[in-house]
């Protein structure tokens, strides 16, 4: 009993000095923006899903903006597969045809955003699901004619989410957009919350994938990386891949206005709070050179 008491003092005195620690990280991201984006290979399990949600939820209390971006490309994939429907990747991007659109839609604007959403309100925050097409917040041109409906953001509205953000409430949002003709666009997810990112010149954007971070050629993963950095390792093959998009993203975000992006793994518990409010920091944060 006693032992249990001993071991109860101890973890209070360390929680006590953790919130203590995190007071100069509280204060300077007071009023931040921090758009987070969740990928498929991230999204684990009930509890992972329930823990990142607790995580958004201790951003809102303590004064930031969190807008969160989700992919779901392993969900899509399975209900392709569930309905008999083939489908392949060009350079990182789904090839979308009318059917496989559908799907697209169905489990990214359905399955997904509504999960993501109940698992913020039951962790006490006030999350609204949306996609891009919701007040026309995301217009696309198509990428490139051999994938089909796959759109590249060219304006993204963010007056919808300054409403919520003045509300305290936390948007969640499906990479779909609308094309000029009304068409509607799958866009890749890294790319989507890049582009909402750069429209918000957002304090951070922080990707949450299924690695530590962007690791060199023997494999370690480099903490701090520049613009230059990041173009060299892509050139030599480095960076390949679902990495591919994510730096290109990065960069893009970076010339956009936003002050710092981090790729991070998203698998590992309270990833992003680690990342913000420790002097640890997480995974490879990404500024100009
Ligand atoms: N230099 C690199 N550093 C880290 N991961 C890399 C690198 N090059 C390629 N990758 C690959 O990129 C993957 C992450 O992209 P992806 O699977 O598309 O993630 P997500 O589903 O989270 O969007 C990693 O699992 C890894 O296999
Ligand atoms: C155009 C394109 O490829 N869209 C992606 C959208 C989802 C996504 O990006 O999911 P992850 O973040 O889990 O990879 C797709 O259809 O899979």
């Amino acid at each position: 009993m006693r032992k249990q008491d001993a071991m109860t003092t101890r973890d209070n005195a360390a929680i006590a000095r953790t919130l203590n620690e995190a007071l100069p990280y509280l204060t300077r991201y007071d009023d931040a923006v921090v758009v987070i984006k969740l990928g498929g290979h991230a999204m684990g399990s009930d509890e992972g899903m329930a823990n990142f949600a607790r995580d958004v939820v201790l951003m809102r209390t303590v004064g930031i903006n969190p807008v969160i971006i989700h992919g779901g490309g392993p969900m899509i994939n399975a209900m392709l597969e569930r309905l008999g429907v083939t489908s392949q990747f060009v350079r990182g991007k789904r090839v979308t045809d009318a059917d496989t659109l559908q799907v697209v839609e169905m489990v990214l604007a359905g399955e997904i955003n509504k999960r993501i959403v109940q698992a913020i309100n039951t962790a006490g925050g006030r999350a609204v699901g949306l996609t891009g097409k919701d007040a026309d917040m995301i217009t696309c041109v198509q990428t490139d004619p051999e994938l089909g409906f796959v759109g590249t953001p060219t304006t993204v509205d963010p007056r919808l989410l300054h409403s919520l953000f003045r509300d305290e409430m936390i948007p969640v949002i499906a990479p779909i957009g609308t094309g000029a003709d009304d068409e509607t666009f799958n866009i890749n997810g890294d790319t989507c919350a890049g582009a909402i990112a750069g429209a918000l010149k957002a304090d951070r954007l922080l990707l949450l994938t299924d690695v530590a971070g962007v690791k060199d050629a023997s494999g370690e993963v480099v903490t701090a990386l520049t613009a230059a950095r990041v173009r060299e390792m892509t050139a030599d093959g480095t960076i390949a891949g679902g990495m591919i998009p994510k730096t290109e993203t990065a960069l893009d975000a970076l010339e956009a206005g936003v002050r710092a992006v981090v790729i991070l793994d998203g698998r590992v518990a309270n990833a992003a709070l680690l990342e913000l409010f420790t002097s640890e920091g997480a995974g490879s944060l990404i500024r100009l050179d």
